[in-house]
């Protein structure tokens, strides 16, 4: 990347001022270097835990307490594939975390710490990542993680990003995709499809005149609210579970198939904001891609409809809302009937997000 193209961006305002030290040699002195960087922007966030070992060396170290397993999971994102290439770069950081603890929750897991990779364009300022630091801080201090260790290269390619993350589930709690039973009930918390409105906004694709109802499904498409409260309580209670990341139809798609089973679910029932619910007004075609558009990093889970009352108390008790949205059957492996107010199935033109 050029230098030319890598200028200061002007960020949208609503995120914390960005610190003022440029890659540019005559107003900030010499660049930090790959290893100045470590130490001013990497090892602060190291601080609180002691397996990372300051930073200082080849691996982190740590223990699992007697009685818990270590749950692992990693996601990447790419500029212009995940994210927008002048999107704040604390907004970048909190899509970074946040994507992968909600992994963490769709496993019932509490977060403990994470590694980090940047692959940055070489003409990427200081300033950059240090305000993609704080974003990894605010969200360390707010989702009780912390930073173990990682790797820093540069590259010519587009912004590249990848945090695993290590998450700790009581012995044998840890709740797969593939517990789902024919006729549990199927239930999925906040609301579904904003991420999808937001990233047409953020593309350009529509207008949305009222500044808060655009802002609002903006920030669910740039930071998430991963569910790690009230995913390590659905153990016991969920019998299988996961996060939709590529679509709510393509991921029950997959929790149906490590089941061996089918799903059906009941349209009206899926809890919309009232901004999609308005933007959507009626019209299938845009019910179907909320349905599919992905983003929406909440968790869907099976359970059996005694478990009701249950997820009605831990609901109220995390603030969460979880909504029935239909059922687990016997049938074909994998395949999601979405069915329509009038109780036709509703066409859908894709299941959800792939890469390839
Ligand atoms: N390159 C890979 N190497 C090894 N395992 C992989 C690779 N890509 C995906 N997987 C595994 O395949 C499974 C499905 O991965 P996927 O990334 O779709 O899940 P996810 O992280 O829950 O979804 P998303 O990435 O959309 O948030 C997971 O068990 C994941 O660990
Ligand atoms: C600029 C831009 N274009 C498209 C999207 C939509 N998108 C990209 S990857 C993905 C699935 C989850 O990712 P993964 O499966 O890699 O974890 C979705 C819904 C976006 N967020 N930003
Ligand atoms: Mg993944
Ligand atoms: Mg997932
Ligand atoms: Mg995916």
């Amino acid at each position: 990347m050029s230098p030319a193209r890598c200028a200061p961006r002007i960020w949208p305002s609503r995120t914390p001022a960005v610190p003022a030290r440029r890659n540019d040699p005559a107003a900030a002195g010499p660049p930090l270097g790959e290893f100045g960087r470590i130490e001013r922007f990497f090892k602060p966030l190291a601080a609180g835990f002691p397996g990372a070992r300051g930073l200082a060396d080849d691996a982190a170290v740590f223990g699992v307490p007697a009685g818990k397993e270590l749950v692992v999971t990693t996601d990447a994102m790419v500029a212009g594939v995940h994210f927008l290439p002048d999107d704040h770069p604390a907004d970048i950081a909190a899509k970074l975390l946040r994507t992968n603890l909600s992994d963490l929750a769709a496993m019932a897991a509490e977060p403990l710490a994470y590694t980090l990779v940047t692959a940055l364009p070489r003409g990427l300022g200081e300033e950059w990542l240090a305000a993609f630091a704080a974003g990894l801080a605010a969200d360390q201090e707010r989702f009780g993680i912390a930073l173990a260790g990682g790797d820093s290269v540069g590259t010519s390619g587009p912004i590249t990003l990848s945090v695993t993350a290590f998450g700790l589930v009581p012995a044998g709690r840890a709740v797969p995709r593939w517990g789902g039973r024919a006729g549990d009930c199927l239930f999925v918390t906040g609301t579904i499809g904003d991420a999808t409105l937001g990233l047409d906004i953020a593309l350009g694709r529509r207008v949305v005149e009222d500044v808060a109802v655009r802002e609002s499904l903006l920030a669910r498409l740039r930071r998430p609210d991963p569910r790690t409260t009230l995913g390590p309580r659905l153990a016991g209670l969920a019998t299988a579970m996961l996060d939709v990341s590529d679509g709510l139809v393509a991921d029950l798609g997959h929790l149906c198939a490590e089941s061996g089973l089918s799903a059906v679910v009941e349209a009206a029932k899926v809890p919309l904001s009232p901004a999609a619910r308005a933007l959507a007004g009626g019209d299938s075609a845009v019910l179907a891609r909320l349905l599919t558009g992905g983003d929406d990093y909440e968790l869907l889970f099976s359970a059996p409809a005694g478990a009701r009352p249950a997820l009605q108390d831990l609901a109220l008790r995390t603030g969460v809302p979880v909504t029935g949205i239909g059922r687990l059957e016997a049938g074909e492996a994998g395949a999601v009937t979405v069915l329509d107010a009038g109780g036709a199935p509703l066409a859908l033109p894709r299941r959800g997000w792939e890469h390839f």
